[in-house]
């Protein structure tokens, strides 16, 4: 084959790309913080061999249809919702994605979620810079504990089971919902597995980490606020469209739950004026789980060599595995 085409559909480091432009011509869009327009996607597919995409583009049937040469599509990120698997079959393209090399970056963020949001440090260092601290009071930002409380994990693959080594070291009790039993979790970390009501019923922080699937769409919904504890807190760094955000909003308002610590959203970025960022008792990120610069470095590196291996008619390092 004459030199391949890669198509990237964000601006990267040129020095993090290097590897992948020795054996391929690589063309990438020009902006770092806005997407690649669909228009210039399906243009820049129908000559190109890899695609590196980010987690906002959507690869279809409709894409893949224009893309005759495409071989490889690698996603930089873990989560692979926005690809379809069964086109990417179809159409003999291969699928990846960056997991391990994010799990622990993206744990410690979970963890610092549930922290700032048990612990109120947004809105105490709001009450500080805003010129509100008149006194010391005894309750003045009392949050909740988190050493010794239940955290309950709902999703527990790589990251949630890193969570609970870390939920282990506060002295937490953990229990954990998850399709198949995490005997590795049971075993070394003590963990117990639970059904979905029963963890919902009995954990102090509610932690999200499931994929976004035709299974999970909507899974945390009035009903599921509704079982979790009055002073729960509920964390999500799964997929927003995993959490029917309206009864969440609700949720919050009536005091069905204490708060929440939200990483990502259905609509990303999630417009300014939506009602949950209204709530104090929401502590909101734009969805920066693995955003430490080494842990970016590392999956940009592992989506040029899956490219590049892919390229050469060799094995990718992580095409994307369904069965887990
Ligand atoms: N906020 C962020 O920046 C990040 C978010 N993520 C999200 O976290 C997710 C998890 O990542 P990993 O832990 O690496 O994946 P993983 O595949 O190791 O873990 C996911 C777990 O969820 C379980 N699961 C899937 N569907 C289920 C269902 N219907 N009911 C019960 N359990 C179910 C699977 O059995 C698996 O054990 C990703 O799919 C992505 O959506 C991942 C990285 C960063
Ligand atoms: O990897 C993912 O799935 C993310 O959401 C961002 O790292």
């Amino acid at each position: 084959m004459a030199i391949p085409k890669v198509f990237i559909t964000r601006r990267l480091p040129e020095k993090c790309i290097k590897p992948l432009q020795q054996v391929a011509e690589v063309k990438m869009w020009s902006e770092e913080y806005k997407p690649v327009p669909r228009e210039v996607l399906l243009q820049e597919v129908q000559t190109s061999h890899g695609l590196l995409t980010m987690l906002s583009d959507r690869v279809d049937e409709t894409l893949l249809a224009q893309a005759p040469q495409l071989k490889c599509v690698a996603n930089l990120a873990v989560g692979y919702d926005n690809i379809d698997l069964e086109a990417c079959r179809l159409h003999h393209v291969i699928p990846c994605n960056t997991p391990d090399v994010l799990t622990e970056t993206t744990a410690d963020l979970v963890f610092a979620l549930l922290m700032a949001s048990g612990r109120r440090l947004i809105e105490a260092n709001d009450y500080l810079k805003q010129g509100k601290w008149q006194e010391w009071g005894p309750f003045l930002m009392a949050g909740a504990d988190i050493h010794h409380k239940t955290i309950g994990i709902v999703g527990m693959g790589r990251i949630g089971t890193a969570v609970a080594r870390r939920a282990q070291g506060f002295a937490m009790n953990v229990i954990y919902h998850n399709r198949r039993r995490n005997v590795e979790a049971e075993s070394e970390l003590g963990a117990r597995f639970c059904g979905f009501e029963s963890l919902l019923e009995t954990a102090d922080f509610v932690v999200n980490l499931i994929p976004y699937t035709e299974t999970t769409k909507g899974l945390f919904n009035q009903n599921a606020f509704t079982k979790m504890k009055k002073t729960a807190l509920f964390i999500n760094a799964g997929r927003g469209a995993t959490v029917d955000e309206d009864a969440l909003y609700q949720a919050l308002l009536e005091g069905e739950i204490a708060g929440a610590g939200l990483d990502v959203f259905s609509q990303e970025p999630i417009p300014k004026e939506h009602p949950l960022l209204t709530l104090e008792q929401v502590v909101a990120l734009p969805h920066i789980g693995s955003a430490s610069v080494e842990t970016r470095k590392q999956m940009i590196s592992l989506c040029c060599k899956n490219l590049m291996r892919t390229l050469a008619g060799e094995k990718p390092i992580t095409p994307i595995e369904t069965s887990r």
